[in-house]
């Protein structure tokens, strides 16, 4: 934990999370108030249960990387999109390896097209003046986050950031209840200017769950025109009066994108809805146990 001179360690608080802001009871921490948060980054967890598990939280920008050549894919991009619109921050792509493409300027277009509301750099991770171009969104009190694919330039952009300040490393210990102990290491480093940067391995097992709410804010204009078909269960494959279609005829919408958004809506339904017939499976399943057990008792 860290603070106006705090750097600690405390026992866990529950639900409690990377980038939450304590007030601190420092007689007892454990029952420090935690304060709203302003965006939180949340995955189903793993295990059995899938329970929400808190990632991180107060993060501002999310910068989503990908490079210009091999890992440039305007499907991914607009999958972390929705998952930075969905937690409430800010995403900012950063396009990198510029200089191992001839001509980054269709990448660049190709992702500038995405949304209006995200904006897009260009960048050569290794040689460019990391801190000049990021400091837009890097200023104090900021705090900041990667997302991308394993290769893109994450950690070398991080370096390329820290390389003037110095890199602090908040501890969160983790009791397991069996009496054993397990630390576990989550990164928050903060620039000389006073901005945090978030590095958790948590941001990187991210899933397209619980993000309908993102996914319908990126593509806000498809869903406008959805609500316009006559149709409410609108398919828009061969319905009368289905405005998607028109769009599509008339050359105003992008095929293409069309059909991006409905995958990424298709995936995003499946991973939360099987998650409810799991649990409703879980439900009935414990039902069934109970009522065997209850038998048992007669
Ligand atoms: N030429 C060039 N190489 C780059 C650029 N950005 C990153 N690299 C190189 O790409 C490789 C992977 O970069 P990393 O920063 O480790 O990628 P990462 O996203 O952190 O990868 P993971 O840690 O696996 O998630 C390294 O060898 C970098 O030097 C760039 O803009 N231009
Ligand atoms: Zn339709």
């Amino acid at each position: 934990m860290l603070g106006d001179g705090i750097d600690t360690i405390i026992p866990p608080i529950p639900d409690t999370t990377v980038g939450d802001w304590l007030l601190l009871d420092r007689t007892a921490p454990t029952r420090s108030t935690v304060l709203n948060r302003s965006s939180v980054f949340e995955r189903r967890a793993p295990g059995h249960d899938r329970k929400l598990q808190l990632i991180a939280s107060n993060v501002d920008t999310v910068f989503i990387v990908s490079s210009c050549n091999k890992d440039f894919n305007i499907a991914r991009l607009e999958r972390y999109i929705a998952l930075a619109f969905e937690a409430d921050v800010t995403p900012v792509i950063l396009l990198t390896k510029a200089d191992l493409c001839v001509d980054p300027a269709p990448q660049l277009a190709a992702a500038r097209a995405i949304s209006d509301r995200v904006l897009v750099e260009a960048l050569d991770a290794l040689r460019d003046d990391i801190v000049a171009r990021l400091s837009p969104w890097c200023a104090t009190g900021q705090t900041i986050a990667f997302l991308g694919s394993s290769g893109v330039g994450k950690s070398t952009l991080v370096n390329a950031l820290m390389k003037k300040g110095v890199a602090e490393t908040a501890g969160i210990r983790e009791d397991d209840s069996k009496g054993r102990h397990t630390t576990t290491r989550r990164q928050l480093h903060f620039t000389s200017d006073g901005c945090a940067v978030l590095d958790t391995p948590g941001m990187r097992e991210l899933q397209l769950t619980d993000v309908g709410t993102g996914i319908s804010e990126l593509f806000d204009d498809l869903v406008t025109l959805a609500g316009q078909c006559r149709f409410r269960d609108c398919q828009h494959e061969s319905e009368p009066g289905c405005a998607i279609r028109q769009a599509l005829d008339e050359g105003a919408l992008d095929m293409s994108r069309m059909m991006r958004w409905r995958k990424l809506a298709a995936e995003e339904r499946f991973n939360s809805a099987t998650l409810a017939e799991r649990k409703a499976h879980d439900r009935s399943r414990h039902k069934m146990h109970r009522s065997i057990q209850q038998k048992e008792k007669w």
